[in-house]
């Protein structure tokens, strides 16, 4: 039977058969051996057959996977060499972020932005929090909004607590696999306890010593959605590492620069120091925005020559 994995927890699976049921699925020792290079051979949002092994055990083995359509991974917290699959075979991703308690740097906003670009995932950043938003905050949002949505990102501003925004962003969910992305502590659990409750998901407050919120999610786990769709909640990501980019390539994930590489005088341009580079003559013209470039250099200083 086909089925699609909604829950991974290492060695289990929450797999939901195209019957409706949901089963506690495993994998055959062998399809280990076969599966990539990732320290989870199945992730969440994965499309699999499954043989049901007992009905009144709802359990069952997953015996193939289907090719995936595109997934979002990080480098594993334990091996830099490999990597872990977030999740699977999404529309869109949204990156919730806040500019207070925790403040999100415009850094992690844009490395997700590069990975979601890497692996074809249309992204939409949410600022969340926008109650305790004071005038600093709010000016530091219209900025950012004016340079992402400049490139062709949708920006949202929200508050889950006051119920602003929820129902723009509810909207885009509708019908699509929506991988929901963000810092520990940023409201993603709140928000979907608020649009969809009957999940009631567990909350936390965000811890006043460290003020950077407390992981209260340990395993990604897709939801369906009343209104047809799903969403994906990962564990609190600290970080993306953008895995399979090299240093080259990394320009072609910033659209506002993709659509000027071959404007370069050389085409292996890294749009550091090299004369005649279009990136940089764009910058200075204020076209391509600064933090934007400044992020870029960041990125490709903390990659080796290899990758990621
Ligand atoms: N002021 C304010 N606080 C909020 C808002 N949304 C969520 N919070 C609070 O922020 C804290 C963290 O919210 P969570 O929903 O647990 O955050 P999370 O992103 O799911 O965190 P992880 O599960 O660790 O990834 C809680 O104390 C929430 O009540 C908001 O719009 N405004
Ligand atoms: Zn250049």
């Amino acid at each position: 039977m086909k089925a699609r994995v909604y829950k991974s927890t290492g060695s289990w699976y929450t797999v939901k058969g195209e019957d409706g049921n949901f089963y506690n699925a495993r994998i055959k020792g062998i399809f280990k051996i076969d599966a990539i290079s990732s320290t989870n051979p199945i992730a969440v949002g994965d499309e699999v057959d499954i043989d049901i092994e007992a009905v009144q055990e709802e359990s069952a083995v997953i015996t193939a996977i289907a090719d995936r359509r595109n997934y979002v991974a990080r480098v594993s917290p334990h091996n830099k060499r490999q990597h872990h699959i977030v999740a699977s075979n999404l529309d869109q991703s949204i990156l919730f972020a806040t500019l207070k308690e925790p403040r999100t740097s415009q850094g992690f906003m844009d490395r997700f932005l590069v990975s979601c670009e890497a692996y074809h995932i249309p992204a939409i950043i949410v600022f969340n929090k926008s109650d305790i938003y004071r005038k600093k905050e709010l000016e530091r949002f219209q900025e950012y909004k004016q340079m992402y949505e400049a490139i062709g990102y949708q920006v949202v501003l929200a508050s889950v607590l006051k119920k602003e925004g929820i129902e723009e962003a509810k909207a885009l969910l509708k019908d699509k696999t929506t991988l929901l992305s963000g810092h520990s502590g940023v409201g993603k659990s709140t928000f979907i306890n608020a649009v969809f409750p009957r999940f009631n998901l567990r909350t936390q407050e965000v811890s006043s010593w460290s003020g950077k919120g407390m992981h209260t999610t340990t395993f990604a786990e897709m939801f369906d959605l009343d209104n047809g769709g799903h969403i994906i909640d990962t564990p609190g990501v600290r970080e993306f590492g953008l895995v399979d980019i090299t240093k080259q390539e990394l320009s072609h994930y910033f659209p506002e620069m993709r659509a000027l590489l071959n404007e370069c005088q050389f085409n292996n341009c890294m749009h550091i120091e090299e004369p005649g580079c279009a990136v940089k003559q764009e910058v200075l013209s204020g076209a391509v925005s600064e933090n934007r470039y400044i992020s870029y250099l960041n990125i490709l200083d903390t990659m080796d020559d290899k990758n990621y």
